[in-house]
C-alpha cells in the first residue's frame, strides 16, 4: 500500500524559482528510502516541505490517500508525517523522560487530563528499542551524548506513531558506530509498524545498506530512483551523479 504520494511537487523559497522540482514519488508501507545528494541539492528543503514547515510551490502530497495541506506542520503531523530535524530539536533543559512525555497526546479520562499511563508505556517502548536510554531517563536532554540525543529525537518521533518518518542528517556529529546501532532500529520499525522512512544520510554506504530504495537528488532534480542494492553495487554511478554527470 502506498503511504506517501507526491505528485509534481515543487519546493523552495521563491515562487518563481523552486530549488526542488517535479518530484513524483510513491512510497510504500514499510519502505526505507535513502535520500542522497550533494550539499545544497535540496534534501532538507524536500523533507521540510513534506513536514509542512516550508510551503509548497506546486504539486500535491498525500498520506494514505488523504491530501496534506501545504505549509501546515500541525496537519502534517496529524496525517502522520513526522520529521526528526538535523538539530534534533530537543528540549535541552527537560529530562529524557519529559521530552518523551511531551510527544504523547494527552487523554481525557473522566474529565481529567492525564497521560501518565501512556507515558509509562511510551518510556517502556523507547527503552526496549534503545536500551542505552534506560539509565538516562532522569538526565536533561542537553547533557546526553550526541548519539543518545539522536536516539531520544527518534524515539520522540516514533511515539507520535508516524506513517512517514522523515530523518534529516541522522549521523550529524555522530561516530559511524553509533549510526550503525541506530539504523537497525529504523529497519525494525519499518518492518513491524509499516512506517515508511525517508532518511537523509551523509554516510552513503550505511544508508544504502539499510535502505530498500535510493533517491538521488542533484540540483533539485531526482536523477536516480532505484533499489538501494543495485545502486550500492555500482558506486561509480553515484559518484558521477554527485559530480553532476
Ligand atoms: N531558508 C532559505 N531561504 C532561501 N534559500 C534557502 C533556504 N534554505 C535553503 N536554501 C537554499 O535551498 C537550496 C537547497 O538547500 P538544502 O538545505 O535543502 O540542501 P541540502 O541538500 O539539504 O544540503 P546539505 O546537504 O548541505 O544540508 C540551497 O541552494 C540553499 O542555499
Amino acid at each position: 500500500m502506498t503511504v506517501l504520494a507526491c505528485d509534481d511537487l515543487d519546493c523552495g523559497y521563491f515562487q518563481d524559482n523552486p530549488c526542488v522540482r517535479g518530484v513524483d514519488l510513491a512510497v510504500d508501507e514499510g519502505q526505507v528510502i535513502a535520500l542522497l545528494g550533494p550539499n545544497g541539492a535540496g534534501k532538507t528543503t524536500l523533507l521540510e516541505t513534506l513536514a509542512g514547515l516550508v510551503p509548497r510551490i506546486g504539486g500535491t502530497v498525500s498520506v494514505k490517500g488523504t491530501p496534506v495541506k501545504s505549509g501546515d506542520a500541525r496537519r502534517a503531523v496529524r496525517a502522520g508525517m513526522v520529521l526528526v530535524p538535523d538539530d534534533r530539536a530537543l528540549f535541552k533543559n527537560l529530562t529524557t523522560e519529559q521530552n518523551l512525555a511531551l510527544a504523547i497526546p494527552q487523554r481525557t479520562i473522566g474529565g481529567l487530563v492525564s497521560n501518565r499511563r501512556s507515558v509509562a508505556e511510551g518510556v517502556a517502548q523507547t527503552v526496549s528499542r534503545f536500551p542505552a536510554l534506560e539509565k538516562r531517563l532522569k538526565v536533561k536532554a542537553g547533557q546526553l551524548s550526541g548519539g543518545e540525543q539522536q536516539m531520544l529525537a527518534i524515539s520522540r518521533a516514533l511515539l507520535q506513531r508516524p506513517n512517514v518518518l522523515l530523518i534529516d542528517e541522522l549521523s550529524m556529529g555522530l561516530a559511524p558506530v553509533i549510526v550503525e546501532s541506530i539504523l537497525p532500529v529504523l529497519r525494525e520499525v519499518a518492518a513491524s509498524d509499516g512506517t515508511a522512512v525517508i532518511l537523509v544520510e551523509q554516510h552513503v554506504r550505511l544508508a544504502l545498506d539499510v535502505a530498500d530504495r535510493a533517491l538521488v537528488l542533484v540540483h533539485g532534480d531526482i536523477v536516480i530512483d532505484e533499489s538501494a542494492a543495485s545502486l550500492a553495487a555500482d558506486p561509480g554511478r553515484l559518484e558521477k551523479a554527485y559530480l553532476g554527470g
